[in-house]
């Protein structure tokens, strides 16, 4: 992540122009006046990561402008991550410079936080971990409160837990949500929420399935689930996959099917191009699907997932790219129209951009 340009003063100012760009990407469709959910000004950043940088004889924190590896920017705060981190950052820094055990080739620190007030950070190093290292990063997570997961060249020393456990409220219900460390996971917790709660208002109460593409560990799936018969969720990363099952499971949700499948892939079983042994035991003729939910990475969906998406009354759309999301509305328009659209500011002081889009079949 390159350094976002705080500055609240600026903030109104740049989600007006956010919200500009987004109306002008989606004229061409007809697209109704976006609804704006705003963020925090600060403090909304749950997760981030920092390299490190000797100067001095000592280790800092730092990160760089876009395109610029060599110029780094040393941070002791940073306004817009989570109050969390910003407790953590200085605690951390000062066990490091007072070990030589936990400081020795480490190059990158992650943070990842929640609403709820988890925690945990990732030490990686260039050198293999050993005991040593291992009896004092035990110490240290014991002092902060956090769990840490070591990382050194594909090996992995996890002291606590792997994930951190989240809770988001959807219509009046909280959602228990696991996170695992290196996965995704949604990085501005209110603004999250308020993607979901636009979700599960936007789908409404349906009496047909929801095929739900790219679900993550769950994040939408859980709500979503509750608005429909059954769900077929699909999702490429295992650690998504096996956290949102545990999602699922902690939240007694019963109706969902997971399978751990890319969307290509789930688009060629559905055309029945070829069969899929994840797929054995799974009647895709049993499912009275109505409703597809995407929420793909920043590519947008592929050509051939787009138009199978073309079957469904209705395509609910989530995108943190609102080109390719235009360019995927542009395949679909001459037999969906949008309903909704709605602009989500994930990314303060930046311009990237969340949207979310209903289209239905005209
Ligand atoms: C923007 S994230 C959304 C995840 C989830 N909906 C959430 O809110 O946390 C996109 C997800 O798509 C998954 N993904 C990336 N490429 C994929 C593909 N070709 N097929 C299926 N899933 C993919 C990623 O692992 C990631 O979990």
């Amino acid at each position: 992540m390159s350094r976002p340009q705080f500055d609240p003063a600026t903030y109104d100012a740049q989600l007006a122009e956010k919200a500009a760009r987004l109306v002008e990407l989606l004229a061409p469709f007809e697209a109704p006046e976006p609804e704006v959910f705003d963020s925090p000004r600060e403090h909304y950043r749950l997760r981030t990561e920092f390299r490190l940088w000797r100067e001095d004889g000592q280790r800092h924190y730092a990160m760089f402008e876009q395109g610029d590896k060599h110029t780094p920017i040393l941070i002791d705060e940073f306004p817009i991550a989570s109050r969390r981190i910003n407790e953590l950052m200085p605690q951390l820094k000062a066990a490091w410079q007072a070990s030589e055990t936990l400081s020795f080739k480490l190059f990158q620190v992650e943070f990842l936080t929640t609403l709820s007030g988890d925690a945990l950070i990732t030490l990686a190093y260039h050198r293999p971990l050993n005991d040593v290292w291992q009896v004092e990063a035990e110490g240290l997570a014991a002092k902060l409160g956090v769990s840490i997961v070591g990382r050194s060249k594909g090996k992995r020393i996890v002291i606590g837990r792997d994930y951190v456990t989240e809770q988001l409220t959807v219509a009046g219900r909280v959602f228990s949500y696991r996170q695992p460390e290196g996965a995704f996971t949604q990085p501005n917790g209110e603004v999250c929420q308020k993607m979901l709660n636009w979700a599960y208002d936007v789908l409404g109460e349906r009496t047909d399935d929801l095929l739900e593409l790219y679900c993550g560990n769950g994040n939408f799936t859980l709500p979503l689930a509750t608005r429909v018969p059954k769900v077929l969720a699909t999702e490429i990363s295992k650690s998504s996959v096996n956290a949102a099952l545990a999602n699922l499971d902690d939240n007694g949700i019963d109706n969902v099917t997971l399978v751990r499948l890319s969307a290509e892939e789930l688009t060629q079983a559905l055309n029945e191009v070829r069969p899929f042994r994840r797929l054995a035991g799974i009647d895709l003729k049993s499912y009275n699907f109505g409703n597809v939910f995407v929420d793909p990475p920043r590519a947008g969906m592929d050509p051939d997932t787009c138009e199978l998406t073309r079957r469904f009354e209705r395509i609910l759309y989530i995108s943190c790219n609102p080109e390719t999301l235009a360019a995927n509305i542009a395949q679909l328009q001459d037999t969906h129209r949008i309903e909704r659209c709605a602009l989500f500011d994930q990314f303060p002081y930046t311009h990237h951009m969340e949207s979310g889009v209903l289209l239905v079949r005209r």
